[in-house]
């Protein structure tokens, strides 16, 4: 049995993880935390795996108290750019045999989505991403846009692929979204939604649209019970669900 705790137990993500760990074969709920909770409660259960679900802007100390106490980390949270990641790297450096996998997305189809659009990018002039969220959403992009128009602008680099043409000079704020590495990421906040992106690829006399829907949040569960599974045995920093589906 793998003893799993959630931090951000209370969350949309965190109760949604709670039920799919007593659900799941192998996996055993040790501790449920949130907000105001004490960290240590996790080491006297026990915890080989935490899961994260909270917020950007507290991850980064939770992740620090796990690979301080060698417990390993699942993080769904968002919010990591390379500063971030580097400082992980770092810690994890100093805590050999812990693991910790930061997947902006736990939902097979989006990780998908995200490979397909990285593998069609080079073939395009033009690509931009809409992301479509739950109006209670914190952060914006989200982190499945950020990474997505990160994977994007290196196959593009990769391949030399040029500029992406775009004549505006005059504008309001934001009227072109925000800029990731070239890319622009365009955010939608609407009662009814959950998570959803279509990345648009465009050249002359055609467009191509990939388009992603999480309707509900189960549909992140399988992804998160394989990272608890296979985060056990996989020491340092692993960035992706995609390193632990077979894709190739
Ligand atoms: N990778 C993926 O597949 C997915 C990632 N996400 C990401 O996961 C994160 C959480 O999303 P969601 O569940 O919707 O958000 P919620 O706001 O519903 O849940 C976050 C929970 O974490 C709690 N929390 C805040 N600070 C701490 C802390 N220091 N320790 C423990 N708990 C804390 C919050 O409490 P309080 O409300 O009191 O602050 C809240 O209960 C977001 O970054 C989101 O983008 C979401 C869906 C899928
Ligand atoms: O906050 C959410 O809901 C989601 N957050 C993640 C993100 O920012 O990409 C994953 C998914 O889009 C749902």
């Amino acid at each position: 049995m793998i003893k799993v705790g959630v931090l951000g137990a209370k969350g949309k993500m965190g109760a949604q993880t709670c039920l799919a760990v007593e659900d799941a074969d192998g996996l055993e709920l040790v501790a449920r935390l949130d907000q105001g909770d004490d960290l240590e409660e996790l080491a006297k259960a026990g915890a080989q795996v935490v899961v994260d679900f909270t917020r950007p802007e507290v991850v980064m100390d939770n992740l620090a108290w796990c690979i301080g106490h060698g417990i390993n980390a699942v993080v769904g949270t968002t919010g990591f750019d390379e500063e971030r990641l580097a400082t992980l790297r770092g810690q994890l450096d100093k805590s050999p045999g812990t693991g910790v996998l930061i997947a902006a997305n736990f939902s097979i189809g989006a990780v998908l989505m995200m490979q397909f659009a990285a593998k069609a990018a080079k073939y395009y002039e033009s690509v931009e991403i809409v992301e479509l969220h739950h109006p209670d959403k914190v952060d914006a992009p989200s982190g499945t846009a950020r990474r997505t128009a990160e994977l994007i602008a290196a196959a593009r680099r990769e391949a030399g692929s040029g500029p992406i043409p775009d004549a505006t000079t005059t504008g309001l704020d934001g009227a072109r979204g925000a800029d990731v590495e070239g890319i622009r990421v365009h955010g939608i906040r609407l009662r009814g939604l959950v998570a959803h992106q279509e990345v648009l690829l465009g050249d002359v006399g055609e467009t191509l649209t990939i388009r992603h829907d999480s309707m509900h949040r189960e549909s992140f569960m399988a992804g998160v019970l394989l990272g608890v599974r296979r985060i056990v045995d996989t020491p340092g920093l692993t960035v992706g669900l995609e390193h632990f589906l077979e894709l190739d």
